[in-house]
């Protein structure tokens, strides 16, 4: 059975007196950095000049160049892209961190495969929320939290895991729940799930989805509402109770269909598909690809992300949506620009 974490297990004093340096201000920086303000934590951004620079300066913070920010923290939080982490910690955070700091990551990754190796004298932790950065701050705002994972890669002060639930506590996830784990564990699990279930399998089968209406002759409108549109309500009902939470609230020609037709569009071939996705994330041969990618200017993840910007079910979405008052897509536009 996991261990779990919850406020009681957790204490700010830990980071009482302490400054914690965030590096970055997108999807996890902003509502890391907000909800550790909130809670009363010392907080400074190390940035470089920009546009995430100008938005944590509206958002009323003091920002700094990294190197400056670093050098004042105990707590040295990396949330720039994994694929720029180990640049900037070799040029601006190395040389700059305070001994007897910590060093903590919200993704396992360049721990994992060794892209970023820390000296001994300091603690390195994982504070990882199960959830996209925007909802971490949202979340946190409506009073709840986002649950996350910790797990201690180096303990040299002796202190690592209470200063880990103190920062989770910080940033909420301390409401919902955060589960002990290792950075193996949190990088290859959080690479496959994201790969093979909540971005890559939910992207596919919604478009499959689409495109088998549409190319069917029914209408784009109908097929963008079917096929995605109602996935929040339905994920919403699976969030709340489970499988079986959904399977109750929608009707029985759903259920009886889920039943009949479910495995055979996501079978055995998927399940094949999913354990050779799992294989290349474990023997490095996914991150040695990402990082390679990146290295070389990034040209088929910039040509495939244009053809996916220009899928007919976009160009239908956007048009729906607009029409949706509840819906406010231009913050997204703001932090990932
Ligand atoms: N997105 C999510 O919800 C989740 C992300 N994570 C993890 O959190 C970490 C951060 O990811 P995410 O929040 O998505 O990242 P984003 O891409 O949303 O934001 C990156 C931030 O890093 C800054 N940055 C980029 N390059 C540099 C640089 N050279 N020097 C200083 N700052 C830089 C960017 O600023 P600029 O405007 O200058 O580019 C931006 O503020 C990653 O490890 C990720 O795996 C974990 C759980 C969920
Ligand atoms: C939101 C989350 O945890 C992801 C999908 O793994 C990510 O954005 O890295």
């Amino acid at each position: 059975m996991a261990k779990v974490y919850y406020a009681k297990d957790a204490d700010l004093k830990h980071l009482e007196g302490k400054t914690v340096a965030v590096v970055g201000y997108g999807s996890q920086g902003h509502a890391q950095v907000q909800n550790l303000r909130d809670s009363g934590v010392d907080v400074v951004i190390g940035l470089r000049k920009g546009n995430s620079w100008d938005r944590a300066e509206k958002d009323g913070f003091t920002v700094q160049p990294v190197a400056e920010a670093v050098k004042q923290a105990d707590v040295v939080q990396l949330l720039m892209p994994d694929e720029v982490q180990a640049n900037v910690y070799q040029n601006e955070v190395a040389p700059h961190l305070k001994a007897g700091a910590a060093l903590f990551f919200s993704h396992g990754f360049n721990i994992h495969f060794e892209q970023i190796v820390p000296p001994k004298d300091v603690d390195v932790v994982l504070i990882a929320p199960k959830g996209p950065g925007h909802l971490v701050r949202r979340v946190f705002a409506e009073g709840f939290g986002v649950p996350a994972l910790i797990a201690v890669q180096q303990d040299a002060t002796g202190k690592a895991k209470d200063l880990g639930l103190a920062y989770a506590e910080g940033i909420g996830a301390t409401r919902a729940g955060v589960i002990e784990t290792s950075f193996q564990e949190e990088t290859e699990t959080d690479l496959f799930g994201e790969q093979s279930v909540l971005c890559g399998g939910v992207s596919e089968l919604v478009k499959n989805g689409f495109e088998t209406l549409t190319e069917a002759g029914y209408q784009p409108e109908i097929a963008y509402f079917e096929c995605l549109h109602e996935l929040k309500l339905i994920v919403d009902l699976m969030y709340e109770g489970g499988l079986a939470g959904m399977r109750y609230s929608v009707s029985d020609t759903a259920e009886y269909g889920d039943y009949m037709s479910g495995h055979r569009v996501v079978g055995p071939a998927s399940r094949e598909a999913m354990k050779a996705v799992l294989k290349e994330i474990q023997d490095g041969s996914f991150a040695r690809k990402w990082i390679e990618e990146n290295k070389n200017g990034r040209r088929e993840f910039n040509r495939i992300a244009e053809a996916e910007k220009n899928h007919p079910i976009e160009e239908v979405g956007s048009k729906l949506r607009k029409t949706m008052a509840w819906i406010d897509e231009s913050e997204k536009e703001t932090i990932k620009q």
